[in-house]
């Protein structure tokens, strides 16, 4: 936060602990286990940040202070926090079923949910028993083809990749969520179209990609049944908040899973919007990924900040934001099934605290959300962790690792666990030019061997965390997202935020349909875009035919 004439409490503590590395801060064992919190199968581990106990009192005070118990209550009960939207903000109560706690949800909400939950296990029952039919889909499916993009894919997507061991036999899952048709053309290629099922999931129904790759596979649908609109209807389910849209492009009625404006798209896995992940994986490991994230909705609800997993996180990253100005934190999952977790991530955090005004329109006292970015371990090791060891930006990293896995080649796992800790320790503790000299290294004729020492020394005082989970399962997947969930429900109340709209990506969707509609124009006014824009515009076009 930016200082006055008199630091505040939080700046005093920043300013008393630069310098002191961590090294030092993590030799105190008390330090450690408070920054070290375990909820059923998760383990978060934030013993390696650059603070110590004195600060992250002050930081729990000042998150106490904010009132950011009764925002949680009036989250989970359904008032109006969505501000700039007017809507209440309810994806907790899409899993509250599983929940030990009683939901505050407003019944009517609760009754909706479940009865689409109950819609949603009818459909995956008769498709797994081969009767498709009987609820008008075709009678054999091989393939489903689940199109969206955004928080219309990127959950269902993490979903069914992360849980890939839970895949039911005898129906492939594809998703189409780029408008690139290259990609439609390549899948597509692959598919019969008489058995080929397609989920179309926008909350808008209004989404240029999902419309023109759900047109493409519309025409190719059409041409094998020529043109048959009764035979086509079979093939398309819709799940949007705009039920309108969906039948007037074509899907019928029964065939539509409603979403609502009351659950944002990017925390909309847990609606209808999961159907592909219930298809799947089977609706017992959809609940029991609702479960999980109802766990750690009581836990949120129930637990007081110092071991309150969520709001720890929330700690660290205001810490990391405001007070060691770091511009955001790298995500690397070293599980090939979590690749799709910093992909989720990006959208969840930077769609919801990209901000830099207040819910009153305000600028932000401080800074809003920052970068998420990485990928998979140790893939990123031979990539980009030179720059995290030694670049001119500190760059926090976020290591998520298994404890157990799912196959039995124990060697590779233990090296993936192995590189966690060797990176976070590395990272953390750096390595000093005593350390250097004691291991010395063949020096090329005409480098000092100052020099190349000083190139072999690491700076440390890196930070990270771990998240360790002790298996990749529904429930502990369902936790590990509404973990993330609710850090950025904290940090956007805290920083006086809506995480909830996303007005920024709106002009430029308007552009480009403005540039659609004169890309192939005969005669166009290019008049209303900028020189920069006409220029290209032209220049496509008269490159085209090359
Ligand atoms: O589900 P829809 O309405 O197609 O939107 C897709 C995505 O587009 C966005 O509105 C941003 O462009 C996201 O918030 C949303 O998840």
């Amino acid at each position: 936060m930016p200082s006055t004439s008199e630091p505040s409490p939080l700046a005093a503590h920043a300013e008393r602990l630069t310098g002191v590395p961590l090294r030092e801060l993590i030799q105190d064992p008390q330090r450690n286990e408070a920054l070290r919190q375990r909820l059923g199968p998760l383990l978060l581990d934030l013993s390696r940040q650059s603070l110590d106990l004195p600060a992250l009192q002050a930081l729990g005070e000042d998150l106490e202070a904010s009132g950011w118990q009764a925002a949680r209550e009036a989250m989970f009960s359904g008032e109006s926090i969505n501000r700039s939207e007017g809507r209440p903000v309810l994806h907790t109560a899409l899993r509250a079923a599983g929940a030990a706690l009683p939901s505050p949800a407003p019944a009517e909400v609760r009754r909706d949910i479940e009865q689409t939950l109950q819609k949603v296990e009818r459909l995956v029952s008769a498709l797994h028993a081969g009767e498709g039919a009987s609820c008008g889909l075709p009678t054999t499916v091989t393939d489903v083809v689940h199109i969206g993009i955004g928080g219309s894919d990127l959950g269902p997507r993490l979903a069914v990749h992360a849980l890939s061991r839970y895949r039911r036999p005898h129906t492939r899952v594809h998703f189409l969520t780029n408008v690139d048709g290259q990609t439609v053309h390549d899948l597509l290629a692959g598919l019969d179209p008489r058995r080929t099922l397609v989920i179309i999931a926008s909350k808008s129904f209004n989404t240029q990609e999902t419309l023109l790759n759900a047109n493409a596979l519309r025409d190719w649908i059409a041409r094998a049944y020529d043109g048959n609109a009764r035979k086509l209807a079979r093939h398309f389910l819709a799940v949007t908040a705009r039920p309108e849209a969906a039948r007037a492009w074509g899907v019928p009625e029964s065939h539509i899973y409603p979403m609502w404006d009351y659950v944002s798209g990017r925390t909309s896995l847990w609606s209808a919007v999961g159907l592909v992940a219930a298809l799947a994986l089977g609706m017992e490991h959809f609940r029991a990924m609702l479960a999980g994230a109802a766990r750690m909705d009581d836990h949120f609800r129930s637990t007081e900040w110092t071991q309150n997993l969520p709001v720890l996180l929330a700690l660290v990253e205001h810490w990391n934001r405001n007070f060691k100005g770091y511009a955001g934190r790298a995500v690397i999952a070293y599980a090939d099934l979590l690749r799709d977790l910093t992909p989720y991530l990006q959208q969840l955090e930077m769609e919801s605290l990209g901000k830099q005004v207040d819910q009153n329109g305000q600028p932000l006292a401080g800074r809003g959300g920052g970068v998420v970015w990485g990928g998979v371990g140790t893939n990123a090791q031979h990539a980009y962790f030179q720059a995290l060891h030694q670049g001119s930006e500190v760059i926090p990293v976020e290591f998520i690792a298994l404890v157990r896995p799912a196959h039995p080649l124990h060697a590779n796992h233990d090296a993936l666990l192995s590189n966690v800790l060797g990176q976070a320790a590395s990272l953390a503790l750096g390595r000093s030019a005593a350390e250097v000299q004691a291991d010395p290294e063949r020096r090329p004729e005409g480098l000092s061997a100052e020099a190349l020492a000083a190139q072999r020394v690491l700076p440390g005082n890196r930070p990270s965390t771990i998240i360790l989970l002790d298996e990749l399962t529904p429930q502990s997947l369902g936790s590990l997202i509404a973990l993330y969930e609710h850090k950025v429900f904290v940090l956007a109340h805290w920083w006086g935020l809506n995480a909830y709209d996303q007005w920024g990506v709106e002009p430029g969707k308007a552009l480009a349909r403005q540039i659609a509609a004169v890309l192939d124009a005969e005669a166009m006014d290019l008049e209303d875009f900028d020189p920069a824009t006409r220029a290209l515009i032209q220049e496509i076009q008269s490159r085209r035919e090359g």
